[in-house]
Order: structure tokens, then sequence, then C-alpha cells
């Protein structure tokens, strides 16, 4: 297999080049130079820069980057990136945990149009109110290996409780999924092959929350002052 010139760090921001150059296509627009990428994504121009002369680098067919001064032609370079990240054909995922959280996410129409598409629910209560689950099938969670094994799913997310994460990731490889995203606030001990994004809205706001007890504690020697 060829080894890919795209380093992680750059992998992980070509998601958010690829979710921006979908809604320039949606907007019609043909091309599109790294400033205004910048000021659509916050990421320095020259870092863009960087990042799509790895991506260009990486492939091995021909395709069209554009003419100098045009910007980037964003209906090319989506189909490349959608071809790296994979996106390219439909990817079926499967949701364990149809909770609040599990329900806003099966209600969250983009991933549908990147072509992720939560297609299995699994839950522990399987007469759990489904109104929110659309035409998606709520199933037992007790039927969680024949269902993931029979469909080959390969992708997965865990909205359960912490308590029940571990058991239902080691359900989840075993029936052979490949790459999870885990909700739950707890570390997944898993084999190295399979990759875990943990996801935790927690600690983006302890995150904040530091930056502002930082302008406190420099506001309050002027306090003291009077
Ligand atoms: N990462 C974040 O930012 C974030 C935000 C919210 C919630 N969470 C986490 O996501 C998880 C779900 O949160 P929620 O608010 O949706 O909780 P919830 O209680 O509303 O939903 C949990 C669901 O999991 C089901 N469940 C419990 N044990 C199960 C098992 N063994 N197998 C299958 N299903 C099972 C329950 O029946 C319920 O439907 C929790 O771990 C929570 O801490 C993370």
């Amino acid at each position: 297999m060829k080894k890919s010139k795209i380093s992680n760090t750059t992998l992980d921001r070509l998601p958010i080049y690829y979710r921006c150059l979908k809604k320039l296509k949606e907007y019609k627009i043909d091309f599109v130079s790294s400033k205004e990428l910048e000021k659509r994504t916050g990421i320095n121009s020259n870092q863009i820069r960087r990042d799509l002369y790895d991506v260009r680098m990486d492939i091995s067919y021909y395709h069209d980057f554009g003419v100098r001064g045009m910007g980037y032609p964003v209906s090319s370079l989506l189909e490349i990136l959608e071809k790296i990240l994979g996106l390219n054909n439909e990817i079926e995922i499967a949701l364990v945990g149809a909770g609040s959280l599990g329900q806003a996410l099966i209600s969250y129409k983009e991933f549908k149009k990147m072509g992720l598409k939560i297609k299995y629910v699994f839950d522990i209560d399987s007469k759990k109110d489904s109104s929110q689950l659309a035409d998606i099938e709520l199933y037992d969670i007790a039927n969680i290996s024949n269902i993931i094994t029979k469909n080959q799913v390969k992708m997965a997310i865990i909205a359960v409780p912490a308590s029940a994460a571990q058991e239902i990731a080691n359900e989840l490889v075993e029936a052979g999924v490949e790459v999870i995203l885990n909700f739950a606030p707890v570390y997944l001990e898993l084999p190295e092959e399979v990759t875990v994004r943990n996801e935790d809205l927690s600690i983006g706001l302890i995150g904040l929350s530091y930056h502002l007890s930082k302008q406190q504690v420099q506001e309050a020697p002027l306090k003291y002052l009077g």
C-alpha cells in the first residue's frame, strides 16, 4: 500500500476544508483562494497552502488544481478530499445509545449531506420513545453482533453511559467495527488497529472556563487597589 505523505495534523484539518468547500459548492462558487478559505475556516492561508500542497503530492492520479491567480477549483478539490477522506461512497454508521445525545445526532441533517449515514441504532431499552428516529429502526442491543457483522459496519458512535461504554466497544470491535467516535467520558482500551476519537464538550468548556478565570485573576488586584 502506498504510504501517505499527509501528516495526522493535516488530516485533522482536511474535514474543515471539506465542509467549507461543500458550502461553497452549494453557493455555486467555482474557485476559492487560500485567503478566502482563511476567512471562512479561521486557518491561516499559509497553512492552507501547505496542507493542500501535501494533498497534491499525495494523489497519484491527475487532477485539476487550478490556474495560478484563479484560486482552487472548488469541485475538483472537493472530489480529491472526498477520495482521501473516504467519503466518495456513503458510510453506514451504527449508533449505540438512543438517549438525548443519540437522538440529537440522528436528527442532525448535515451528516447525511457528507455521505455519513446513521443507519443502525441500538439501545438496551428497545421500547424507547423513538419519535426522533424518523425512518431509522431501533434494534435491541442483544442483536448488535449479528447486525454489525452481517452488514459489515465499520464505523460506530458510542452514546451510552460511561459504565457501559467499554463492553459495548468490545462487542463492536469483535463484530468488525474499525473506527469509533466515543462520547462516553471514559478511556476505551481497544486493540491498537482500532481508531478511537473521543469527543468531550465538557473538556472544551473547562478549557474556556480557564480563560474566564485568568481574566478574573488579572482584574482582581485592580479591585483591591479600589
Ligand atoms: N462528549 C460530550 O460532549 C457529551 C455530551 C453529552 C453526553 N455525553 C455522554 O454521552 C453519553 C450519553 O448521554 P445522554 O445524555 O444521551 O444519556 P441518556 O441517558 O439520555 O442516554 C443514554 C442511552 O443509552 C442507553 N443505554 C444504557 N446502557 C446501555 C447499554 N448497555 N447498551 C445499549 N444502550 C444503553 C440508555 O437506554 C439511553 O437510551 C453519556 O456517556 C454522556 O456522559 C457526552
